[in-house]
């Protein structure tokens, strides 16, 4: 029988997922990396480091029919194009060093978002690439001696894993390098951004030839997100998903064409693009849903995770109590890179347990306001649910309350992975089962729009907090 290994790199952990062709999947290899915090606004990987972890997944999972690996996004790095050594570390897509630049452009965004479909944000890769450019010499001198690639994380695993760099159409569409409607490296984006377009790998389709690993084809390339969506079972326009991981990411299935015009804060996003056809999706991100959990964690507002699985009192939210998680700035619907984190309507009574009600309920209400910002374009009845916030049980039944929507939780954890071996299956002709779902949680009354009108009052305290300091 066929065996599908996914490496599944993402933003704190690799993992190794191998899955039989009857669907059958075993967990063969985890490890988390450092995560290297500078100030407040850097945030940086080593490329050894993760490269080390996948070689060590590798060899733990033996030998295997082909491979598929999903990556972080928009972390990127530069390296050597000829030895495939890392000239820098991997900027990781939370940070926000790149703010004043990006900020700077803000007289071109209209045209970037017309070529792109993204928003001005230092969230996206081009203007980490180009801050490299600027600000490492290393990096200046591989460039004048024509050595220099320039990419995600995905591009730099190939070329050191199989020889060759290359990134997909889904991880490209992350960058803001990428057109939208072309698929290809735009030169007026390069332009704008000053990253030189031919230091960047060539953007193939999701499910493909990606060369070999020690003789084992890697058969699909995809950010972490999009393969959850699959992974999910998500195949038509309205199928939506959120992965409750460091950040909430919420995808939701558009069709053949992209949703272009930056509707809602929403992003248009590559799908897959599998056998010529390219499916795009709806991307809305919360930017710390689990980095917010860990953080209560660490400072002690939280001893266990689990303790965020039932409460006694109603909703903090409808006693007037919430938080808005902007630990990294907001995502969509917002992009506002200023906000802060943000808990508001404490008085003398509010106990330890109300501030933690109110950490998971404002995750679940970030993912709220956008599962509206999606509805108000096409309706959204469902969401499938995964990653380590959505354990919480008191999170799953709040998001169906506040959204209206039934919340289906899969039969399966690692659906990032699952959904990454699912395309490696695919390109060999084989199609791997959609996991069944171990629970469906059907929305219970409540006021919704008092909830997110109060919540949205929370966010506008949020919003801007750093640049009023700043000015
Ligand atoms: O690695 P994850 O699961 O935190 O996901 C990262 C996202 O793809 C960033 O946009």
């Amino acid at each position: 029988m066929s065996i599908y290994l996914a490496l599944d790199q993402g933003t704190t952990s690799t993992r190794a997922l191998k899955v039989a062709a009857d669907g059958t999947a075993s967990i063969v290899f985890s490890a988390t990396h450092k995560q290297h915090f500078f100030g407040t606004d850097r945030v940086e990987h080593d490329p050894e480091e993760l490269l080390a972890n996948l070689r060590a997944a590798l060899s733990a999972a033996g030998e295997v029919t082909a491979i598929g690996l999903s990556n972080q996004g928009e972390s990127c790095l530069a390296w050597d194009a000829i030895d495939g050594r890392p000239l820098s570390p991997v900027i990781v897509w939370q940070d926000r060093r790149t703010a004043a630049q990006v900020a700077a452009l803000s007289p071109v965004q209209a045209e970037i978002m017309a070529l792109s479909g993204l928003p001005l944000s230092p969230y996206f890769s081009a203007a980490k690439l180009a801050w490299l450019l600027e600000n490492n010499d290393d990096v200046k001198d591989a460039r004048r001696a024509g050595r220099l690639m320039l990419g995600t994380t995905d591009a730099f695993f190939l070329q050191r894993l199989t020889g060759r760099a290359a990134t997909d159409i889904t991880t490209a569409s992350r960058t803001a390098l990428m057109n939208i409607a072309t698929g290809q490296w735009d030169s007026r984006l390069c332009q704008i951004f000053g990253v030189p377009i031919e230091c960047l790998p060539p953007i193939l389709p999701t499910v493909g030839d990606f060369g070999a690993i020690k003789g084992t084809p890697l058969t699909a390339s995809v950010v972490d997100q999009q393969a959850a969506l699959y992974g999910h079972g998500c195949r038509v326009a309205g199928d939506t998903k959120i992965t409750f991981g460091t950040g909430a990411f919420a995808l939701s299935l558009t069709g053949s064409y992209p949703r272009l015009g930056g509707q809602n804060g929403l992003l248009p996003t590559v799908a897959w693009s599998i056998g010529g056809e390219t499916s795009y999706a709806t991307d809305g991100g919360v930017h710390a849903a689990g980095a917010a959990v860990d953080w209560a964690q660490r400072i002690g507002l939280l001893n266990d995770p689990a303790e965020l699985n039932t409460f006694e009192a109603g909703p903090a939210i409808d006693r007037g109590l919430t938080f808005v998680p902007a630990l990294a700035g907001l995502g969509s619907p917002h992009w506002d890179d200023s906000a802060a984190g943000l808990f508001i309507g404490m008085t003398g009574a509010t106990t330890r347990q109300d501030m933690q009600q109110a950490l998971i309920e404002g995750i679940a209400l970030r993912a709220s306001e956008i599962v509206a910002a999606m509805a108000s374009d096409a309706p959204v009845t469902r969401i499938s649910v995964d990653g380590g916030v959505s354990r919480s049980r008191y999170l799953c039944q709040f998001l169906a309350d506040t959204t209206g929507c039934t919340v289906v939780i899969p039969g399966i954890d690692e659906l990032t992975a699952y959904g990454t071996a699912q395309l490696a299956a695919f390109a060999l002709g084989e199609t791997l089962r959609t996991p069944q779902p171990s629970e469906t949680i059907t929305p219970a009354p409540c006021d919704r729009r008092s909830r997110l009108t109060r919540f949205s009052r929370a966010v506008d305290r949020a919003r801007g907090w750093h640049a009023a300091d700043a000015g």
